[in-house]
């Protein structure tokens, strides 16, 4: 109750500052490369020996596929993907006031107070931490310019990817996502084949179907409507562009057009972040 109670307690932004800082604490200011965007330069990874932490975040439209990019990173990367998305389902499936209060914000497509926000990443990032995590990928957040000004006040971020993919196409995609109720896996049942449109190149993306095991056990986000998203849409564009915008101006955004599903998008993904050999590059010095 009591830790409810603190959820739910309006903060300053000072001790909102002071609670997120103490989570941070101990995942050191990482020493990635040089994200050299404004001069056009892919990041360079000098030190693959993973002796150091990624501390980037993900930004991007609903239906982008932040969550299943910065997903394989963070396999590849070796840090933890942290989806404020995630830990607000995960609230909402809980039972009592604040799941209330936020199942009704969200499948509003409004965003949740930052606040709330803080709270839940900041529980994550101490779970984390007791248990050895370091560095991170966030999906979902920042997403509003307080929030991305509270970040910048207690951490580091070494690079920010801004996944972009045209709108008709974002909405057939939330449209289209569906969720195992058992092991909690994501897919998309939608076809795409957008055409050729005001400049716009045309784009195929094949469903990424569920095994059988999945299938019969699939689930639809509740905010996954074609109103909701519509809203969470216009959300984006009010609140988390100007994100886009403040990371921009530090030059620490990557920029980049998904080409069309994962086949495609995921080696031109690596390549943009100068990653095609990670692996190789960390199993040789191991
Ligand atoms: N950083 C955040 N700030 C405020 N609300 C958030 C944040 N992250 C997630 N949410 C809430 O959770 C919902 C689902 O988030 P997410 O899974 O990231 O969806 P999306 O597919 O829209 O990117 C959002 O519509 C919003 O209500």
């Amino acid at each position: 109750m009591a830790a409810l109670t603190r959820l739910l307690k309006p903060s300053s932004s000072s001790s909102i500052t002071f609670l997120f800082r103490r989570s941070l604490s101990s995942t050191t200011t990482a020493v990635v490369s040089d994200i050299e965007s404004q001069h056009n330069q892919r990041p360079n990874f000098s030190d693959p020996k993973g002796s150091r932490n990624f501390q980037w975040v993900f930004l991007g439209c609903p239906g982008v596929g932040k969550g299943t990019y910065a997903s394989r990173l963070s396999t590849l990367l070796g840090v933890p993907h942290i989806a404020t998305g995630d830990l607000v389902r995960e609230e909402l499936s809980s039972s009592g006031p604040l799941s209330r209060q936020l199942a009704e914000i969200v499948n509003q497509g409004k965003l949740v107070s930052d606040e709330i926000i803080f709270n839940l990443l900041s529980k994550r990032l101490e779970a984390g931490e007791s248990k050895g995590e370091s560095g991170f990928i966030l999906d979902g957040f920042p997403r509003t310019i307080r929030q991305a000004e509270i970040l910048d006040e207690v951490t580091e971020i070494d690079l920010v990817v801004n996944l972009k993919l045209r709108e008709d196409v974002l909405v057939e995609k939330c449209l289209g996502r569906r969720i195992c109720s058992q092991c909690g896996k994501g897919f998309n049942v939608a076809s795409i084949n957008a055409k050729e449109e005001n400049g716009r190149p045309a784009m195929s993306m094949a469903p990424l179907l569920p095994p059988s095991h999945c299938s019969t056990k699939l689930i639809t986000r509740a905010d996954d409507t074609e109103h909701v998203v519509k809203e969470r849409l216009r959300v984006y564009q009010e609140k988390s562009q100007p994100v886009e915008d403040f990371y921009r101006e530090q030059g620490k955004i990557m920029e980049f057009d998904l080409p069309g599903g994962i086949p495609e998008s995921w080696p031109k993904l690596l390549e943009a972040l100068n990653l095609e050999d990670y692996e190789v590059k960390r199993s040789a010095v191991a």
